[in-house]
């Protein structure tokens, strides 16, 4: 396998007011090209640190990452997040909060006219084309993620990281930006690591499930190789044995074998 991602033995501890926190340990990870991954694990238990590792937003304790061969050592317009809650600045249009990025990442190299395209073309790519003017306080919130998805897609980055993009979102929304999620991947061929709660959207999504054991000291318990064809269809894949037989392997991992954590469950 290629390793375009890779993670090489990371850890991480924190260091506050309150002491030292062995968050994760040990993690090794690999991810091909245009492979989808998701990390499921139960609150607290570091997955969005390890996105934050890949990121570049934070940095590993000890062990090293890299994107194509490279060492992330900082954040970089290559790898783009996509947060729960979409962060666009409330002050600037939709077309100006993508405009933004594909600015700073495309700017000294194109012309305005071209940068504008990339803009209408990503809004257009979300099904967000007739939003444009509008402000984030003028829309929905599942509108105001496509919104900060086509914002991470319009700096083409080799790598969509997104931790819960869809944990704020009401079941219907969801599953619509799920199957639009499908469908855009497909088209762009994006490697994507996400972070979930959901094992539903997991399973849906994803070619592996990295399944993350509870911390202090997390690591990575299981990885799932999901080996269903696509496209998927959410109906038709309900009542797929493959499907059904994932799913409860990772529901098997979460509640069996590694229940939520004491603290968390009273
Ligand atoms: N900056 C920090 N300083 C100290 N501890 C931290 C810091 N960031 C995270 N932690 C701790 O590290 C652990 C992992 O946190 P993280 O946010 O990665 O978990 P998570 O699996 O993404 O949780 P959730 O699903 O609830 O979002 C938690 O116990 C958290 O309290």
């Amino acid at each position: 396998m290629n390793r375009y991602i890779d993670v090489q033995g990371a850890e991480m501890v924190f260091t506050s007011a309150k002491g030292r926190f062995h968050a994760l340990h040990d993690i090794h990870l690999q991810i091909a090209k245009g492979e989808f991954v998701s990390l499921i694990g139960h609150s607290g238990c570091g997955k969005s640190t390890l996105l934050n590792l890949i990121a570049g937003l934070l940095s590993p304790t000890e062990g090293a990452l890299l994107c194509d061969n490279r060492e992330i050592r900082s954040p970089g317009p290559e790898r783009a997040v996509v947060f729960q809650n979409h962060s666009l600045l409330p002050w600037l249009t939709c077309f100006d909060n993508v405009y933004l990025a594909v600015e700073r990442v495309f700017g000294a190299k194109e012309r305005k006219a071209q940068l504008r395209e990339r803009t209408h073309a990503a809004l257009q790519l979300v099904g967000m084309a007739a939003a444009t003017a509008k402000r984030p306080h003028e829309i929905s919130g599942g509108m105001k993620q496509r919104v900060g998805i086509a914002r991470a897609l319009a700096m083409e980055p080799k790598v969509l990281l997104m931790d819960e993009p869809f944990g704020a979102l009401d079941a219907l929304t969801r599953a619509h930006l799920q199957d639009e999620l499908l469908k855009i991947v497909a088209r762009t061929r994006s490697t994507v690591v996400m972070v979930t709660h959901d094992v539903d959207e997991a399973v849906l999504l994803s070619d592996r499930i990295v399944m993350m054991t509870n911390g202090p000291a997390a690591t990575i318990g299981q990885v799932l190789t999901v080996d269903l064809p696509r496209p998927r269809d959410r109906v038709a894949l309900a009542e797929h044995p493959g499907y059904v037989a994932c799913r409860k392997q990772v529901l098997d991992f979460l509640y069996t074998r590694h229940g939520q954590p004491q603290a968390l469950a009273a």
